[in-house]
Formats: C-alpha cells, structure tokens, sequence
C-alpha cells in the first residue's frame, strides 16, 4: 500500500500539471511501467480519476493535513476506492488524525462548488439547471462503457446473446434503453481485444451520441458531410445507415484524428466516406460543396462538460477564456458548414456540452442570422426510432436524468426557397453562398 500511495503520487504530479490529458498521461505512465499487473494498473487509474472527480473537495479537506500536498489527495481517492482499513494502515500518525478530523466535517456545510468539486467557472454557468445537485452528483461517478453493433454487420439482439455467452459476461451486457443498436457494459473491458470489434461487428459509442445518427438521418445515396469527424465516432454509424452507398465526406482540421478514423473505416466495410483534412472551416474544399449536400452534422469542438464522467479533468483544464474561444470556433464553423447545405437540406449542430452558450444559445444566434434556415423539432424524428420521449425543439441528454453522456442536438433545415426573407437579408445571403 506505501508503493501503491507513492505510484498514485507520481501519476497525480504529473496530471495536475495540466499539460496534458488525464487519460494520456495515465497510459504514459504505465507504458513507463511495464512490470504493473492489469489490478495494479486499475488500482491506480481509479485513484487518479477519483482524485480528479473531487479535486476541489479534497483540497479544502486537505488543507488541514500535514507533509506532502498531493499526497495528501492521493489518501483520500484511496480511502474511498480501496479498502480503508489497509490504507489507514500505512498512514503516520498526523495523518490519520487529520483523516479522523475531515471525516467529522458535514459535507452539506459546504457551498455545492466545493462539495461538488466545480470550478467557479463551471458552476456560475450550471447554477440555474434544474435538479443541479443529481446532475453534479451523476457527473461525478464513473459511467459503463456503451458499445454499439454495426448495422452493416451485425444485429443487436444477436450480438447481446454472443457477448452474454462468450467474451463479454464479466460486464453484464444489456441493451441501451433508447438506441436500437447500443450494448451497455459495466466494468473497464478490454474491448479492442475481442473478435466481434476486431471484425467490425461493434464500436465504442455512447448512446447518446448514437441517437444524433437518427436526427441526422441520412440516406442510402445521398450526399452527407460530417463536418468535425475527427476519429470517426460519429461517422461509422452514418455511413452504415447509408448502406455504404452515396458519399460520405468526413471532414476535420486534424490529420491525426482522421488517420486514426481510417482503419475503423476499414474494419466497419464502409466505402462510401471520403475523408479530408481541411486546413479550417472556410478551405477550398468545403468551399467547392456549397449548397450540395442533403445532410450536414456539425459535432462542434465544445468545453466537452457533458462527458466529466470520463474526462473529469476537462473542467480543471478549461476556462472562462477558453470557453469564449471554443465558442467563437463554433459560431464560424456553423457558418461554414451551413454554407454546404442544399435548399430543403438538413443541418445538425450537436456537442457533448450541457453549457447554455455552446448549445441553444449558439443555435438561436445563427438561426437569427440565416433566416434561410429552420429549427426543426427533434422529438418527433426520435418517437419514430426509440422510446425516448423529449420535450423538444432540441435533444438535450443529461446522465443523471438518461443515464448517457451530457448531450445537445439540433436539427436545423434549409429553406427550399428564399420566399418570406426580406430582400437585403435575401441578398446578403445569396452572396454568402455565392463566395464560400
Ligand atoms: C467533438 S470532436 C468530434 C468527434 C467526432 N465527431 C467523433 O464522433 O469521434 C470535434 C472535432 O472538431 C475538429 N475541429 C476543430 N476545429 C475545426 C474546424 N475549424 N473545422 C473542422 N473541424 C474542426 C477537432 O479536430 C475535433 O476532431
């Protein structure tokens, strides 16, 4: 347990420097690791990312401790993952009365930023949700992993009985309440390793992010741009609802991401997509499909607040500032790929933000800016597919309330002509669509 505490330490000195993401400095540290057995390795991640979950908490409570800081967080991530009493036992004296001291501390005393580790940034901007304390709590635990069958390959009922019998039966495999092609799993499984993702049979895929595949709705045939692709997540089961058929451009700014996006393109059998890497949202390329495509998904670049229950340090790692950015980002790449949208044709604006501004806000704003274009209700194109009831105009998922990811939709659709928009409005548009 002393190594272990001091294996937790290092890790955390690393991460809190906030150069880099928790899950790569994680993976660094065990590839410099290699002699840690699968347990050890779980033992520690689950520390850190406990540790990162509270971090605020904890550095309130630690700070009437004694000795070293960080060490100081490690104990309490481990206190509540691993057995307390094997922790306790390798504690000095000072700090097992510090420990003894924090437990006495009611945590309802303390303000929901602290006792919910949010930073003042997250929290003035999450204060007004409804039911605030089960959606911070809810972002605060770990989540299942969501798989999701290739409707190419496989069918989901005949896949749940494959992984019930054979690879999968640790992690207790159920189907997805609301996706007709999700498979939740419990438990960290080394998925990558199983012949059915091997083959392209299954993919990671929150069920969230599966059900923006029915708002996007996109036929065999047509032309569709996934305008921030990315790795592909959202891209595969798009080309696999097009039946590999018409053209599917994947777009993104990232090289990188798009190679990675590459072979799963290739495991998945699709041959219909077409990926490019853009320079930014108004290069050439995206220029040359103006008014072209009959489906555009933007799955913007976003703070990334509705996934905590996997990246917890994402809120320790943004900012106001960087907020307003990523924000700017996205109002330019709305723009752009607006431009691509061919009259009647339907544009999506999705993020993994529960964040008013990178989400409705955004969408009001560039509706009111593109009268050619209209809000479309997305709870209807769901009641057709899943059980899901929404409130709608927007698909708005939260994991204390649907058990996924924090998720945001909207369904926009371009007018087929430009009756009804006033003549300076008609005209500035025109020669927008004329010059991108
Ligand atoms: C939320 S991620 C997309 C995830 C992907 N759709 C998936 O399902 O795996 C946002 C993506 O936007 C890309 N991006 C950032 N700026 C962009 C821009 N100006 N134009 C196009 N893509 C951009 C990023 O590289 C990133 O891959």
């Amino acid at each position: 347990m002393t190594t272990r505490l001091d294996q937790i330490r290092q890790v955390l000195d690393e991460v809190l420097t906030w150069r880099f993401a928790a899950d790569s400095v994680v993976s660094h540290w065990f590839r410099a690791h290699p002699k840690l057995g699968i347990r050890d390795r779980a033992e520690v991640a689950e520390v850190v990312y406990d540790v990162l979950r509270h971090l605020r908490r904890y550095r309130q409570l630690g700070e009437s401790g004694v000795g070293n800081a960080v060490r100081r967080l490690a104990i309490q991530g481990a206190i509540v993952t691993m057995d307390p009493e094997k922790v306790r036992a390798v504690l000095d004296s000072g700090e097992i009365a510090w420990l003894d001291r924090i437990a006495q501390i009611e945590e309802l005393s303390m303000p929901l930023q602290v006792r919910g580790s949010l930073p003042d940034w997250l929290y003035e901007r999450i204060k007004e949700l409804p039911d605030l304390e089960n959606l911070v709590a809810a972002l605060n635990q770990g989540a299942p992993l969501d798989i999701r069958v290739n409707p190419l390959k496989a069918e989901r009922d005949e896949m749940l009985a494959d992984l019930t019998r054979g690879n999968a039966v640790r992690h207790a495999p159920v189907a997805t309440p609301y996706s007709p092609w999700g498979i939740r799993l419990t438990g960290r499984p080394a998925m990558n390793k199983w012949h059915q993702f091997e083959h392209g049979l299954i993919e990671v895929q929150d069920e969230g992010s599966q059900l923006l595949a029915l708002l996007v709705g996109p036929k065999r045939g047509e032309m569709v741009i996934d305008f921030c692709a990315g790795a592909g997540g959202k891209t595969l089961l798009l080309g696999a609802l097009m039946r590999s058929t018409g053209r599917l451009y994947a777009f993104d700014v990232s090289a990188t991401r798009l190679a990675k996006a590459k072979p799963r393109f290739a495991r998945s059998g699709l041959s219909n997509v077409v990926p490019v890497a853009i320079d930014h949202e108004n290069d050439q390329r995206v220029r040359r499909l103006t008014g072209k495509a009959q489906r555009v998904l933007v799955d913007a670049p976003c703070s990334g607040v509705g996934t905590l229950r996997r990246n917890p340090d994402l809120k320790w790692r943004q900012s106001a500032q960087s907020l307003a950015e990523l924000v700017d980002l996205q109002a330019r790449i709305l723009n752009s790929a607006s431009r691509c949208v061919a009259p009647g044709g339907r544009l999506v604006y999705a993020t993994c933000s529960i964040l008013a501004e990178e989400n409705q806000e955004q969408v009001e704003r560039f509706l009111a800016a593109h009268p050619d274009f209209e809000l479309v209700d997305a709870a209807p194109l769901l009641a057709a597919r899943t059980p899901l009831q929404i409130e709608g105009p927007y698909l708005s998922l939260r994991p204390d309330v649907h058990g996924t990811d924090g998720f945001f939709a909207a369904v926009m659709e371009r007018k087929k002509d430009l009756v009804g928009v006033e003549p300076s409005k008609k005209k500035a548009e025109t020669e927008n669509s004329l010059d991108c």
